[in-house]
């Protein structure tokens, strides 16, 4: 596996920080082009391809617990949740709980825990319009996304399309996969979609969740 030195550059560009804290606030929703180290998405890029070469990553499902099912017509990425087993990944881990400070400090958010997964998108696979959390399930607060693909080509598909909280079909932004574009959204309100990918497609999706109680039992991390 490829080394990474932790101590070469922070995984935020100074100003990130702070712009993703005022468009949260602002509108909920934030993407930011070179925003994340260029060396550590490589690294990362790396770690998640070596894995899919291995047959170690895990086809995605929908849903948590006993609900949890395999739906290729609705997703067909394949993971690997984050251990902290790589330098790379504890230092994107660090940098999340950094987030999760400043979040926490502007929003009140009142954020737990931090849980993300390496998504791989094999050509042809796409995510359907979705919402990361169901209002009033108190699980996932804020999404967050990190793109892997270092020169990710005009006509290569795959780009998050993010709608309106408040009208589904009417979309605001589309985010090209990029190596170094960062998004993140309120997990609740900000209905979003993989469009088909025409080729492989590397990122790490990651929620900040508070922790809900159910009914005296706790909700699981995933
Ligand atoms: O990879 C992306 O652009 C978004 C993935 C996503 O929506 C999810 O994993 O919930
Ligand atoms: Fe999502």
């Amino acid at each position: 596996m490829m080394a990474f030195n932790a101590s070469s550059s922070p995984v935020f560009t100074p100003t990130a920080q702070v712009a993703i804290v005022d468009a949260l606030v602002e509108q909920g929703w934030y993407v930011g082009q070179n925003v994340i180290d260029h060396e550590l998405c490589k690294a990362l890029h790396h770690e998640l391809l070596h894995m899919a070469e291995h047959d170690a990553l895990e086809e995605a499902g929908i849903g948590r617990g006993h609900q949890h099912h395999l739906r290729k017509d609705i997703r067909g990425d394949a993971i690997h949740w984050l251990d902290r087993e790589s330098e790379a990944q504890r230092h994107y881990l660090n940098a999340m709980s950094e987030l999760q400070q400043s979040l926490n400090q502007a929003l009140f958010l009142g954020l737990f825990e931090y849980e993300a997964h390496f998504a791989h998108y094999p050509a042809g696979a796409f995510y359907q319009r979705h919402l990361d959390s169901f209002r009033g399930r108190a699980n996932r607060v804020v999404s967050t996304v990190c793109y892997l693909n270092p020169d990710w080509p005009a006509d290569g598909g795959g780009e998050m399309v993010i709608y309106h909280p408040d009208a589904p079909h009417h979309e605001i932004d589309r985010v090209i996969p990029e190596a170094g574009t960062f998004a993140c959204f309120l997990s609740e309100t900000i209905p979003h979609e993989v469009l088909p990918t025409h080729r492989s497609r590397a990122s790490i999706a990651g929620w900040f969740r508070r922790n809900a109680s159910l009914g005296g039992v706790l909700d699981p991390a995933r």
